[in-house]
């Protein structure tokens, strides 16, 4: 479950005003698309929402517990734990292979799975046959497949994807979405989405713009 009350946020020696969001009330296991044209505060959105930045004004309740009202070591123990957060830009080491480098996620997230959800996982995203390959022999697909691979190995309770589909072809676009939602099913996870990627607003009911 996912809440927030009354967010806003200022950045810094920033002349821009305050950007205000909608409150969002998400209950257990349900997706939500956030769509918005670029600048509007998509990506500021989803980092309060993981507690990578500051909550300065208004309330971010994650399941029960309030981010805001953690201490920072707290915050990074609970990101690391429940929330699998999944980039437009992926975050891997592409010198290492496809499994060493869901190793690597697993051991900063202090939650090891077993030999049995990996290769399951990589099953579901048809990485089986990569798991050795180093990530730089990966495709664009290939890799932006991983990158959910590492945002959901550890069944985080929420996954938050920032325009996950951008740089994909419309088949690619089509095969994330599904992948992303599949696994937020089997995780009983809550997906958040958020993107300017219009070709995802027919895969969900629940959306809102900023
Ligand atoms: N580090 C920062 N310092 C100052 N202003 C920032 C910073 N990051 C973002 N902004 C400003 O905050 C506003 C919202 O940015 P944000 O990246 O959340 O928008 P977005 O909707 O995700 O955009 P895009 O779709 O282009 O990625 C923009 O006006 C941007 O210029």
């Amino acid at each position: 479950m996912i809440r927030t009350r009354s967010l806003q946020y200022a950045y810094k020696h920033s002349e821009d005003q305050n950007l205000i969001f909608p409150d969002i009330h998400l209950p257990s296991k349900e997706s939500l698309l956030v769509l918005g044209a670029s600048g509007v505060g998509k990506t500021t959105l989803l980092h309060l929402l993981a507690g990578l930045l500051p909550i300065d004004t208004g309330d971010v309740c994650i399941g029960d517990t309030h981010i805001n009202r953690l201490s920072r070591g707290e915050l990074n123990h609970f990101r690391g734990q429940n929330i699998g957060l999944i980039f437009q830009k992926s975050y891997f080491i592409k010198s290492l292979s496809v499994i060493e480098n869901l190793l690597i996620r697993e051991k900063f997230s202090k939650s090891r799975s077993d030999r049995y959800r990996r290769e399951e996982l990589l099953m579901h995203l048809g990485l089986c046959d990569q798991m050795h390959k180093k990530v730089y022999q990966l495709s664009e697909g290939q890799q932006q497949r991983l990158s959910i691979a590492l945002g959901v190995i550890h069944k985080p309770k929420i996954i938050l994807a920032d325009e996950p589909t951008s740089n994909l072809d419309d088949i690619n676009c089509e095969i994330v979405v599904s992948l992303l939602k599949k696994e937020a099913k089997i995780c009983n996870s809550n997906l958040v989405i958020i993107t300017h990627d219009q070709r995802v607003k027919p895969h969900f009911n629940n959306h809102i713009n900023l």
